[in-house]
């Protein structure tokens, strides 16, 4: 655990009480391999167990991190905490919300209010620049661009990139793409953030700013990361290890 994330822990005593964000109970998602052809009749096709019988609560001001070797099921659960999927058994609430009961569009309009999503990746838009990257979740909620562009340039200060509001994606470094993409996850004000190796493509020095600012958002947002990288899951209030699909065990 870092000095900060000892830091952060003394003065969260009341942790528990805070609210319960997102919440899985025996969760199970099974995938269906094969074509249907070949030696699989079609209602015989063969299924991976990619999670099985997972539980695990997340509250506001914790941050969760997810480890596991490939294949062990992180993708799959993020997925399913960011209402992106559906289990195949089990319970799954998302700020309150059943993401079982919700259709596809009703799960968007729970990711649109409540989620926020960052990747190994970024997937920011390279035409748009930093700012642009940043409002664009908002135009989905009906924001006037006056409005949009006030929040996008606060958030890119947040983010220390106030002087990089108009550069685009290919003028950043890999680090301060990733700011703007944090920021971005912020616009809509999300309750969970989730993040997938959110320091994959990053350096040491680079990686520790973005963690940095995961930390300070672990004040007041729940927040689940997957990840390989130790100094990223050292952030982490509690680890969870997963191994095929189930959890193995949780450090803390
Ligand atoms: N769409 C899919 N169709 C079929 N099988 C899948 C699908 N997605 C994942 N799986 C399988 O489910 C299991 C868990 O995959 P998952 O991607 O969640 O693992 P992971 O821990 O995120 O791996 P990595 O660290 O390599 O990203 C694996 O056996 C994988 O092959």
């Amino acid at each position: 655990m870092s000095s900060r994330n000892q830091g952060r822990s003394v003065t969260r005593e009341g942790a528990s009480e805070r609210a319960v964000i997102a919440a899985c109970e025996s969760l199970v998602r099974e995938y269906t391999r094969g074509s249907g052809g070949g030696w699989f009749g079609s209602g015989n096709l063969p299924t991976v167990r990619a999670l099985d019988g997972v539980s695990l609560s997340v509250r506001r001001g914790e941050i969760v991190g997810i480890e596991g070797p490939s294949g062990s099921g992180k993708s799959t659960l993020l997925h399913l905490l960011a209402a992106l999927d559906t289990p195949t058994a089990g319970e799954l609430t998302v700020a309150g919300e059943d993401v079982r009961r919700r259709s596809e569009r009703g799960r968007a309009k729970l990711r649109l209010e409540h989620i926020g999503l960052v990747f190994q990746r970024f997937h920011l838009l390279p035409a748009l620049s930093a700012r642009a990257n940043v409002a664009l979740p908002l135009v989905e909620l009906g924001w006037s661009k006056r409005q949009r562009r006030e929040r996008a340039t606060s958030l890119l200060e947040d983010v220390g990139l106030g002087e990089r509001a108009t550069h685009r994606p290919g003028q950043l470094s890999g680090g301060e793409q990733q700011r703007v993409a944090i920021a971005r996850a912020l616009a809509t004000e999300p309750d969970l953030l989730i993040a997938d190796e959110p320091t994959g493509e990053l350096d040491t020095a680079t990686g520790r700013q973005v963690l940095d600012l995961f930390e300070d958002l672990g004040e007041n947002h729940a927040i689940v990361l997957a990840s390989h990288d130790q100094p990223t899951l050292a952030i982490a209030d509690r680890v969870i290890s997963l191994r095929d699909g189930r959890v193995q065990g949780a450090d803390r």
